[in-house]
């Protein structure tokens, strides 16, 4: 069986099994007016073979917190504190921020890929496709030229584009091809993670049921794991399986998508949920979230969210709320545990205390 074959199906037999474990991840910037602490304490833990959502209003620190998986955090960023511990298949867990100069360079692309935010102008404007893709695969794999370029028909057949495409210029690309071409670099070294930031936001409506088709097959076909960042809540009810809404520089709720969506147990996320537009039914005023997102310079007490929330009790001013779990609604079949960061169920004679 084929080396690529053959990492595949051990892939696709490890599913479910720990990818990624995110320990009080702190990513700070250095900024003129102060220290912002955009992500600032964040506990992940993502399996193999999952669609992870990473859900937030703009500012709350979702590109910060891929960056940092991803290894591209830049000054005036750096990472305060934490550990992200990455599990590579058959081997001990490595602390990915401790990976280095040629190591981390073989790791990108092999294990982790990015399909940034606009990753539409990432293309190199003087390279037809079929080049782009070879000195990817050249830079991060021990191919050769000719194996690489024999592997790009079938890359593009991937993400639903013909062979003919490899001799073109971006300049003669769509915006939904040029999205497509780059999904296919991304996973082109079949990565354990694939991180799609917006990937859909700015493609027409049909792109970007395409584009979502296409990263769902990712997980299914390869066992690849995705995480995926948008602030459109329509894109993660279509397709994640879990969701984990990001607020003021922490994960309040994480949560099979499911559950987010029909039970969501933190005021914000209600909140969240609540702002979205439904067809059909009773014509209701959306309820949306009253108030300002707090700045990262001077984090509110307590709970970051009581200046807004609708049940905020004395406690919730004073205190930081612990990231507790709760239950799972009947039928999930997800099995990693929801996890609520509320005091509503972190206090036993608080209303909604379903532990
Ligand atoms: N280069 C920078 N210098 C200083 N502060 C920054 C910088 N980049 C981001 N921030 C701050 O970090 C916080 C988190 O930003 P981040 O881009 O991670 O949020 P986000 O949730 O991804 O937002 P969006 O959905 O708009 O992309 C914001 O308050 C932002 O002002």
């Amino acid at each position: 069986m084929a080396k690529n074959a053959l990492k595949t199906v051990e892939k696709k037999t490890a599913v479910g099994s720990p990818l990624l474990d995110i320990e009080d991840l702190k990513v700070y910037y250095n900024t003129i007016s102060g220290v912002a602490q955009a992500v600032d304490g964040v506990n992940l833990q993502i399996k193999r073979g999952e669609i992870l959502g990473i859900a937030g209003e703009s500012g709350c620190g979702k590109s910060t917190l891929t960056t940092a998986l991803l290894r591209l955090t830049k000054p005036p960023a750096y990472v305060a504190a934490g550990r992200i511990l990455f599990y590579p298949l058959n081997q001990q867990p490595i602390n990915l921020l401790e990976v280095d100069g040629p190591d981390l360079r073989a790791f990108r692309w092999r294990n982790l890929a990015y399909l940034p935010q606009g990753s539409m102008s990432a293309l190199n404007p003087v390279l037809r496709v079929k080049d782009q893709f070879s000195d990817v695969m050249l830079e991060h794999s021990e191919m050769s030229k000719r194996d690489a370029l024999a592997m790009v028909p079938d890359l593009l057949k991937q993400v639903g584009l013909e062979a003919y495409v490899a001799n073109m210029y971006p300049h003669e690309l769509s915006g939904g091809m040029k999205q497509r071409v780059t999904l296919a670099m991304a996973i082109a070294l079949e990565p354990d993670l694939l991180v799609a930031d917006e990937p859909t936001t700015a493609l027409d409506v049909h792109v970007q049921r395409v584009i979502i088709q296409m990263l769902a097959g990712l997980r299914d076909k390869m066992g690849m794991t995705v995480i995926i960042v948008t602030h459109d809540m329509a894109v993660h009810a279509e397709l994640a399986d879990r969701v984990a809404v990001m607020y003021a520089g922490g994960v309040v709720e994480v949560g099979d998508v499911r559950q987010i969506f029909k039970a969501p147990k933190h005021p914000y996320t209600r909140g969240l949920i609540g702002s979205i537009p439904r067809i059909g039914g009773e014509r209701i005023r959306l309820g949306g979230i009253g108030g300002n997102t707090p700045s990262p310079r001077n984090w509110p007490t307590g709970c970051r969210f009581h200046p807004r929330c609708p049940q905020a009790m004395p406690i919730c001013s004073q205190e930081t709320p612990a990231f507790l779990p709760v239950a799972n609604e009947a039928g999930s079949k997800v099995e990693l545990q929801p996890l609520v960061a509320c005091h509503l169920y972190s206090h036993p004679e608080a209303e909604g205390t379903s532990r």
